[in-house]
């Protein structure tokens, strides 16, 4: 068995991008990143915090932007707007989830999709089912960029998606496709689950439950890409754990991401890739190779 060092994958991504940085300045070009908060998360600002660093130590441009949690929506229209039309911003991200008075669709909607590096935008959801160039979810790309360094060639494997989300799990299948996977998108209410897992040779666990599938869901030798960031107690502290109970699965699978350590820094370091690759496009500039899907 191997532990996937998403960790160091994403450091080796974040380097790339640096040198792609480095190349677009030469020719008077800084990508930039806009950020923006809605509301005062305490995860969600360590976690804004973070992607502000990192864009920063790219040398790429950082704007970051808190909005009040009591902003109307209109406002954050209007900060949108003004993004798609700041030659300086390359790249939107309006962190997620959003309070509860704000239309989340309309608000992903309105941001320009040649802007949009979390490929939310409906118009990259449909270029991306479609095998068109698009945006690509930075989660769901960091893992098949782990998982084609992993395997190599995908093509013909069994690919098992547990959960349906926007986010993750839908674009994550389409990407596995892309790569010629037989695919299968499983879910909570999914008959017999555990057989469904049991005949995956790659296994994506996208459910957002704390430790949901155990050891003996797994085929062994199987790669297990364990998207879920869950927050439990543990002896009166508070740790991250998976969807996947990490112990029984790594003794029977061929290869494990870790949580944390695993996907997390990949989706930073896929954002990150996503600005430089949308201001090459914007540029007209040839795109970073092995940053995109
Ligand atoms: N529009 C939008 N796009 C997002 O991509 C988005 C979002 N909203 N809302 C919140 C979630 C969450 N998310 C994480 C990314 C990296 C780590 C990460 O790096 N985690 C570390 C651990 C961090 C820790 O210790 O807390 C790890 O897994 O090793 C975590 C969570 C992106 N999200």
């Amino acid at each position: 068995m191997s532990v996937i060092d998403g960790k160091a994958f994403a450091a080796d991504v974040r380097a790339r991008v640096a040198e792609g940085v480095a190349a677009v300045k030469a020719k008077g070009i800084t990508p930039g990143l806009a950020v923006v908060l809605v509301g005062e998360d305490p995860a969600s600002e360590v976690y804004v915090r973070n992607k502000g660093i990192q864009t920063r130590e790219a040398g790429m441009a950082s704007f970051e932007h808190k909005l009040d949690a009591t902003t109307p929506e209109a406002d954050l229209l209007a900060l949108i707007e003004k993004l798609n039309n700041d030659p300086a911003v390359h790249g939107i991200l309006v962190q997620l989830p959003l309070p509860g008075h704000m239309d989340a669709d309309k608000v992903i909607n309105t941001i320009n999709p040649a802007k949009d590096v979390d490929g939310f935008h409906i118009s990259n959801v449909g270029l991306l089912a479609t095998g068109q160039k698009s945006m690509v979810p930075c989660t769901p790309l960091g893992c098949l960029m782990m998982l084609r360094d992993k395997l190599g060639n995908l093509s013909g494997l069994n690919a098992v998606v547990v959960g349906r989300s926007n986010i993750v799990g839908k674009p994550m299948a389409q990407l596995l496709l892309g790569d010629s996977c037989t695919v299968t998108i499983a879910h909570s209410r999914t008959k017999d689950l555990a057989e469904v897992c049991r005949g995956a040779d790659i296994l994506v666990a996208a459910v957002g439950r704390p430790r949901m599938i155990p050891g003996d869901w797994v085929k062994p030798g199987a790669t297990v890409i364990d998207v879920g960031i869950n927050r439990i107690e543990d002896g009166g502290r508070t740790r991250l754990v998976g969807d996947v109970d990490y112990d029984s699965a790594a003794a029977v699978a061929g290869a494990i991401t870790p949580v944390p350590g695993g996907v997390g820094p990949m989706t930073i370091a896929c954002l990150l890739a996503n600005t430089l690759t949308a201001c090459c496009r914007a540029n007209g500039l040839p795109e970073p190779q092995g940053l995109t899907a």
